[in-house]
């Protein structure tokens, strides 16, 4: 539901996105909620890149899929703030009020999100060019030919070398690297004005890894699209960000361009975390990881904050 006409949500007009004090429980018992994300604000440009980075546990992934509204279904519940984003039609609507049916047009068609493991996301058995297309008839009033040209030409703006015989290749006849171009194609087939992209290159070899980061890179230049990345590397960041937001036990402690977070990080944990990345180590505090061990998840720790 977009709020009354009284009341409408505005956003400037070059943001895409703005989280506004987000606040994120999981019922963890009858008395107690863990409190997943805390407070979390921050916005994306269009055609900008924000990464959300911290440990395992800090509360990226449900912040990510709390946007595209998939948390509900593990149980957890949005206990403040707001989602505003703008839509294709310049209308801005708050994700965090909107119906189950109205969010469900939005994913794919104007915010998709991809995740690390692209073969459990994707269906064995339909052919890489049915999956695509499959996403564009859900969305759009397109013929079955219609779409399938629609996955080809996504194919081939994903990088696909021989798309046209990919197209009728099952998810197994491709490798890793091929598997996650799918996953984008998918996510880009209704042209989407946010991608999320959930660690989308922690299950790939370093190499693929460096293709993808530079196939999103590229995606970006030609057709402007604003991307959340998530990741805990601060190696990935530095290829991929415009501006970071560092995530610690469900809240952003620092947010800055890229630039301002490498060269002057000012929170210890920003500092850990680039001194986690061995050849960036040397560009950040070298005290800081003894200063702040937190490279390691700790549930009990986070579980001792649970609120009654
Ligand atoms: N389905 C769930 N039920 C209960 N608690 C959950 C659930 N999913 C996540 N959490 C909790 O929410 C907190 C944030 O988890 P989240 O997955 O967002 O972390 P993350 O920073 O994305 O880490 P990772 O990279 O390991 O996914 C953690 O304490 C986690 O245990």
């Amino acid at each position: 539901m977009i709020l009354s006409k009284s009341a409408k949500p505005e956003l400037p007009e070059d943001v895409i996105l703005s989280v506004e004090d987000l606040e994120v429980s999981f019922a963890a018992g009858t008395r107690a909620q863990l409190r997943a994300v805390r407070g979390v604000s921050f916005s994306i440009a269009r055609g900008e890149t924000v990464a959300l980075v911290g440990e395992s546990g800090s509360g990226k992934s449900v912040t990510a899929m709390t946007i595209m509204r998939l948390t509900e279904y593990d149980g957890a519940a949005i206990t403040g703030g707001r989602v505003l984003m703008r839509l294709k039609d310049g209308k801005v609507a708050d994700l965090a009020k909107l119906s189950e049916k109205r969010v469900e047009a939005l994913r794919g068609a104007e915010i998709s999100i991809v995740f690390q493991d692209p073969m459990s996301s994707l269906n064995p058995v339909f052919t890489v060019g049915d999956q695509i297309a499959e996403a564009v008839i859900h969305h759009q009033d397109k013929t079955p030919e219609q779409a399938r040209q629609i996955a080809l030409n996504t194919l081939k703006l994903v990088r696909v070398p021989d798309a046209e015989r990919r197209l009728d290749q099952y998810p197994h006849q491709l490798s890793g690297g091929m598997r996650q171009r799918v996953m984008i194609a998918i996510a880009l087939a209704c042209r989407p004005s946010l991608m999320i992209l959930d660690e989308p290159t922690t299950a790939l070899d370093v190499t693929i890894q460096a293709q993808i980061l530079d196939l999103v890179r590229a995606l970006q230049r030609e057709i402007g699209m604003s991307v959340l990345f998530i990741t805990h590397d601060m190696g990935v960041v530095a290829e991929v960000a415009d501006r970071v937001c560092v995530m610690l036990k469900g809240e952003i402690v620092e947010e800055g361009s890229v630039y301002d977070i490498f060269a002057k990080p000012k929170h210890a944990y920003t500092r850990a975390l680039i001194s986690a990345v061995p050849r960036l180590g040397s560009m950040a505090d070298k005290d800081a990881p003894e200063k702040f061990p937190l490279l390691v998840f700790e549930p009990e720790r986070l579980l001792a904050e649970v609120t009654e």
